[in-house]
């Protein structure tokens, strides 16, 4: 079973809750999860396994604010993550040019600290997705087979 930590990128609560549900469903399948809902660059170092992030895009394409200093310190210390894996669930809304961009951001940042990605990750558009939390239960159900 892996060691999970959760770490959650939020404005209004959406991807929040969805990160929730998902530790709660990880739990179920006997996997440890640590849900980060102000993730530290201190507590994501501290012996990573599987990084799950589940993000929303504020403003202008930007990681939420409660998510930008770990962005931040992760950008400017680029720790070695070739040992850790991740996933990720990047919440978005396509009527915005810079759709789901602070997913992108969180995505392409790991892949630079050499990360593992855990199969594809998860877009839930606001447009599209009637459904997000039953779309993340699905994906999560999927994803952690690989794991
Ligand atoms: C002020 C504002 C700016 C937003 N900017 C973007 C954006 O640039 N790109 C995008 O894909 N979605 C954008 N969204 C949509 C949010 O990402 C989406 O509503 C998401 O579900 C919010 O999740 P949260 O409640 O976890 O913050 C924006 C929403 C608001 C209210």
């Amino acid at each position: 079973m892996a060691q999970i930590k959760i770490v959650v990128g939020s404005t209004y609560g959406n991807a929040s809750q969805i990160a929730e549900d998902c530790a709660e469903q990880l739990q179920k399948m006997g996997h440890e999860t640590d849900f980060l809902s102000e993730p530290t660059y201190e507590q994501v170092i501290d012996k990573p396994d599987v990084i799950l992030i589940c993000t929303s895009t504020v403003g202008q394409g930007e990681v939420p604010t409660n998510l930008m200093p770990l962005y931040c310190k992760l950008k400017d210390h680029q720790p070695d993550f070739s040992q850790v894996r991740f996933g990720l669930i990047a919440l978005g809304d396509s009527s915005y040019e810079t759709y789901a961009e602070g997913g992108k951001l969180m995505n392409e940042l790991m892949r630079d600290l050499n990360a593992k990605p855990v199969g594809q990750a998860l877009f839930i558009d606001s447009c599209e997705t009637p459904d997000p939390d039953e779309a993340a239960a699905s994906w999560v159900d999927e994803w952690s087979t690989k794991l």
